[in-house]
């Protein structure tokens, strides 16, 4: 049977970062993509320049419609930027007992424009994290949510391990273009694991974090481990950026459909 994800998150209009970068990774990845709406942003590659919040009431019946009929095998949490969103998600997790839960604690876009209000960042703590199979912090967020340096891949380590401990979930840090080249670190059940990527010379890396945190989830409603997952989450991403698409003015998005080669896909290439 079909395996499938949703993704809880901020609708991006140009299209490589929030729900839609989600929807096209798990239709890449094999499963069949829903989603909830947490937000609208007007956004392209150069940046933000609208953002309207759909209303806790809608965001609660988005929820009840996926989990009431289609139920899904993982759920995938990016963009939410106000204290009521999220705690309507953390209810409706709970009580549909939501499995697979991956929550990318998105902050500031990759173009600068902040996502989440100040005062929402303790609720996202108190209330989703403990929900979390994974988190996946980039290395600002992990600073943020630790209040510590990230200078060296030691700092990474340590500030994993610091969030992991303290929210009882597996996290993982992502190296990505900041440091520490494409390596993150993931520690879970007291310990760690890095996953080594090859550095890509891609500028276009618009939606590279929402893009692996619906990868993960896609392999983990398809069953596998979250080592195993965050392995071949890793291979996607490092094929979509490979695939070096470039459009925009500013970091383009990537193409997610890189792996999807068929007659459809094949006809209109030049
Ligand atoms: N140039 C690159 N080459 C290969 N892998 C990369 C590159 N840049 C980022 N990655 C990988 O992409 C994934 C996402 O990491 P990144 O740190 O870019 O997320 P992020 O900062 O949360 O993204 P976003 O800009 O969407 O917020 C990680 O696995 C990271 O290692
Ligand atoms: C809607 C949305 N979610 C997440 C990000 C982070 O990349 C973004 N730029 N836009």
């Amino acid at each position: 049977m079909r395996r499938t994800a949703l993704t809880i998150a901020g609708s991006d209009s140009s299209g490589g970062a929030g729900i839609q970068a989600d929807i096209k990774t798990m239709m890449a990845n094999g499963v069949y993509a829903m989603s909830a709406i947490t937000a609208l942003t007007a956004q392209n590659t150069t940046g933000v320049t609208a953002i309207l919040n759909a209303t806790p009431e809608f965001l609660g019946q988005e929820l009840d419609s996926v989990f009431t009929d289609i139920f899904p095998d993982a759920v995938k949490i990016g963009m939410v930027s106000e204290r009521e969103l999220i705690c309507v998600i953390a209810e409706k997790l709970k009580q549909y007992q939501a499995k697979n839960i991956v929550v990318d604690p998105v902050m500031v876009a990759t173009s600068g424009a902040r996502l989440i209000s100040e005062d929402a960042i303790d609720t996202l703590k108190q209330e989703l994290f403990p929900l979390a199979a994974v988190l996946t912090p980039n290395i600002p967020e992990a600073e943020e949510l630790t209040g510590m340096h990230i200078e060296h891949a030691d700092d990474m380590i340590a500030a994993a391990k610091k969030i992991a401990e303290q929210y009882h979930c597996a996290v993982l840090c992502k190296g990505g273009h900041q440091l520490n080249d494409a390596n993150d670190l993931l520690y879970f059940d007291d310990h760690y694991q890095w996953f080594c990527g090859k550095r890509i010379n891609n500028p276009n890396t618009h939606g590279t974090g929402c893009t692996l945190s619906s990868a993960i989830a896609s392999n983990l409603a398809k069953g596998y481990n979250l080592e195993t997952s965050v392995e071949r989450a890793k291979d996607y991403i490092s094929g979509a950026l490979a695939a070096m698409l470039d459009l925009g003015a500013g970091s383009g998005p990537m193409d997610h459909g890189f792996a999807i080669i068929n007659k459809y896909t094949q006809e209109e290439e030049d």
